[in-house]
């Protein structure tokens, strides 16, 4: 390591899910660049317990009161020096704290949007995997980071992948790039007969063929609105028209993602599936460090495989460039209806094709109003009323 190179004090939001453990994983292997300022968790108190422990963080975060409370009376016993906070805002002010350097946004869904922007406005290394906080935010969000001085990194592996292609002068990005090509695994149900797809259950949907991650990405993978999702992610990231997003299937997710330059040439960064390879580069960009993944073996490999998504089989993908084209907002909604609607599948309340169903009404039915954009609070509003109209189409909805 460098003489030169400064410590790192780095706010883990949402430490406790699968970005977070990786976020730690990486952490640990390189003692001498980082100290671990801050972690959150939402329910998980035990998993939140262990990493204060092995960590000692100036803080630990958790939204609930009761939750935040169990923490607490744990840790008192243990003699820590951790302190607890509870509430949501403490999540975006501690993610603005003047101490911390780094965030790393791994919460899941909209209710990580809040915190994000706080980063984003106070100038830090933003690492960011939340990408619903960038559907939701869209020219907000990447409003607060050019103001705030912020270095937006992004962790989803297709958009790291993009990241790593491109040169650091972001300048030069709308001159080399014609298109995008996102690779996406197709999920658990690429080959499955789409006249079962009703009999799909949570513990199916949430068994993705390359990566262990959360329920929530899961299931949006076996339904490819995590595409969707990240169609919408790479326009903003990259400062793309909806049109130069285009998506790939990629079986073997060798290939993470490709940019296609002006004069056909095409970049593409390959590794092993292991998220530590993208949090290990937001980490430490402009460097590379030590992820711990495994290297590429191509003598090993089968072979790459691509094919064009089947639209019959994945409709929800489509939904993405229909809500970039609607009113300004609809990004949000489409969003909302979603969190909703995996929920609901995941408790078993609705059918995993209903998802699309009610995912399409959703984003006919909720209009953004003027304004709605322009604020977090206008957001969230937004958030409210189309998360309000998607649960009663899910209560009409039998699964
Ligand atoms: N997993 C992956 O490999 C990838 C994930 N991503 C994205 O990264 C984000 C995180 O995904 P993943 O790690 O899989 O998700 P997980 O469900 O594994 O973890 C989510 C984390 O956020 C916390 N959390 C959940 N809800 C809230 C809330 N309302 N407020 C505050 N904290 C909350 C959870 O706490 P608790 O544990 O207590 O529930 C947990 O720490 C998602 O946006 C996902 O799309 C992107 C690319 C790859
Ligand atoms: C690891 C990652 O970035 C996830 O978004 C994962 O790639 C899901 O892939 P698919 O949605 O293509 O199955
Ligand atoms: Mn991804």
């Amino acid at each position: 390591m460098s003489a030169s190179i400064q410590r790192q004090r780095v706010c883990v939001l949402g430490s406790t899910g699968s970005i977070g453990t990786n976020t730690l994983d990486v952490i640990a292997r390189h003692p001498e660049r980082y100290d671990v300022f801050a972690l959150s968790a939402m329910s998980r108190v035990d998993e939140l317990f262990a990493q204060v422990m092995r960590w000692q963080p100036r803080y630990a975060l958790m939204p609930d009161a009761a939750a935040a409370r169990q923490l607490r009376d744990k840790l008192r016993d243990e003699g820590s020096r951790t302190e607890v906070l509870d509430g949501a805002q403490a999540l975006a002010d501690i993610a603005a704290h003047p101490e911390v350097d780094s965030v790393m946004a791994a919460i899941v869904g909209a209710a990580g949007l809040a915190p994000c922007l706080a980063a984003a406005r106070a100038g830090k290394r933003l690492m960011l995997a939340n990408k619903e906080a960038l559907v939701v935010g869209g020219a907000l969000f990447m409003q607060a980071v050019q103001q705030g001085g912020a270095m937006l990194l992004p962790i989803d592996s297709e958009h790291s992948a993009i990241f790593q292609c491109l040169p650091e002068d972001r300048s030069a990005w709308a001159q080399r790039i014609d298109h995008i090509l996102l690779t996406s695994s197709g999920g658990p149900f690429r080959t499955r007969d789409p006249a079962t797809m009703r009999e799909v259950t949570p513990e199916m949907a949430c068994a993705h063929p390359n990566f262990v991650m959360g329920r929530k990405i899961s299931v949006d993978s076996a339904t490819m609105m995590n595409k969707a999702l990240e169609v919408i992610e790479a326009r903003w990231l990259f400062d793309l028209k909806p049109e130069q997003v285009r998506v790939l299937i990629h079986p073997q997710q060798i290939v993470h993602s490709m940019v296609v330059c002006r004069d056909n040439s095409v970049l593409a960064q390959l590794g092993t599936p292991d998220m530590r390879v993208p949090i290990a580069y937001g980490l430490s960009f402009p460097e590379r460090i030590e992820s711990g993944a495994e290297a590429l073996d191509f003598h090993a490999l089968g072979g790459l495989s691509f094919e064009p998504p089947d639209h019959a089989r994945y409709p929800g993908l489509a939904l993405s460039w229909a809500a970039m084209a609607a009113p300004e907002g609809s990004t949000a909604v489409l969003n909302a209806a979603n969190e909703v609607a995996v929920a609901a599948f995941l408790e078993r309340q609705i059918r995993f094709d209903q998802i699309h169903q009610l995912n399409e009404q959703t984003l006919a039915a909720v209009h953004p109003e003027a304004g709605d954009t322009h604020s977090l609070e206008g957001l969230l509003a937004l958030d409210q009323r189309a998360r309000a109209h998607a649960q009663q189409l899910a209560r009409g909805l039998a699964p």
